[in-house]
């Protein structure tokens, strides 16, 4: 199931083609191939064990691929370094939030651009003015993250003491703060309850417009993956076990015997 272009001048923000991952004798990913356009937002569903992290872990550069390639907007990026990887243009959000308590909601979300302030001492010992500058040019962005999604009167307030559904928000911000093209979230919607879910799903589906993101979406809670996803991608024992809108997904038999149950 290789990513085709289609109709000619489709050009995929993430083209994944014929991946593999093994871990010793495990083949945690096997042949698979996904594609994300611009603008979509893409799910990625099955069952535990599929492959779903260790492919996040791939496009990432945290897993080297045995075989296969990664291409972000047609440039390869399966050998980029680690570091290098915010600035081609991947964020990522985890399973665990990372918040760094002692720091301000602000500070948590600069974190998320500190690869556009690399090197800052040294080029503060060179050119003092230009880090101030570029640090003061950052932080107005961040705010006006913080702004869109409704958190500009907490950027002062320590990052650890918002509600949990408060610190994934920060973590999108965050991610946002790396202006990046793909979006990568993994199980955002883990703890959340139902009307948060509902919440975050329309936060998501508001920034995929405004920011012109692309957005790959791991997730179990299959109400959020129907609603909000353009298509979905399903894996299985580390394959392709299919791909299509919510609707052809949803009723589709492997689908339903592999992962999703009768009842959905
Ligand atoms: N570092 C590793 N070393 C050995 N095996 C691994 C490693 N990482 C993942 N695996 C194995 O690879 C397979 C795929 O795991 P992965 O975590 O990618 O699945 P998943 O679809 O994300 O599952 P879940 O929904 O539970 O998060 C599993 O059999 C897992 O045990």
């Amino acid at each position: 199931m290789a990513v085709q272009e289609r109709n000619g001048a489709y050009l995929p923000v993430l083209a994944a083609n014929s991946v593999s991952v093994s871990f010793g004798g495990v083949q945690a990913l096997d042949n698979v191939s996904l594609d994300v356009g611009e603008g979509e937002i893409c799910g990625l569903i099955g069952p535990n064990g599929a492959g779903k992290t260790t492919f996040l872990n791939a496009i990432t550069c945290l897993t080297r691929p045995q075989r296969g390639s990664i291409k972000l907007s047609g440039r390869t990026i399966s050998n980029a370094a680690v570091r290098d990887i915010i600035g081609l243009g991947v964020a990522r959000t985890f399973q665990n939030i990372g918040v760094y308590g002692s720091l301000s909601v602000l500070e948590n979300v600069m974190l998320g651009a500190h690869h556009k302030m690399g090197g800052r001492v040294a080029r503060a010992l060179l050119n003092p003015f230009g880090a101030w500058a570029q640090e003061k040019t950052v932080r107005r962005q961040v705010e006006s993250i913080l702004d869109e999604l409704g958190m500009a009167a907490l950027s002062s307030v320590r990052g650890d003491s918002l509600p949990y559904p408060l610190q994934k928000r920060m973590e999108i911000a965050r991610a946002l703060a790396a202006e990046p093209k793909l979006l990568l979230l993994d199980e955002p919607a883990g703890g959340l309850t139902h009307g948060e879910v509902s919440e975050f799903g329309a936060l998501v589906n508001t920034i995929r417009h405004s920011r012109k993101l692309s957005i790959l979406l791991i997730e179990h809670h299959m109400g959020l993956v129907m609603s909000l996803c353009d298509r979905i991608h399903v894996f299985h024992l580390g394959r392709n076990l299919a791909s299509g809108r919510p609707e052809e997904i949803r009723t589709n038999e492997a689908v339903i015997d592999a992962y999703l149950g009768r009842g959905a």
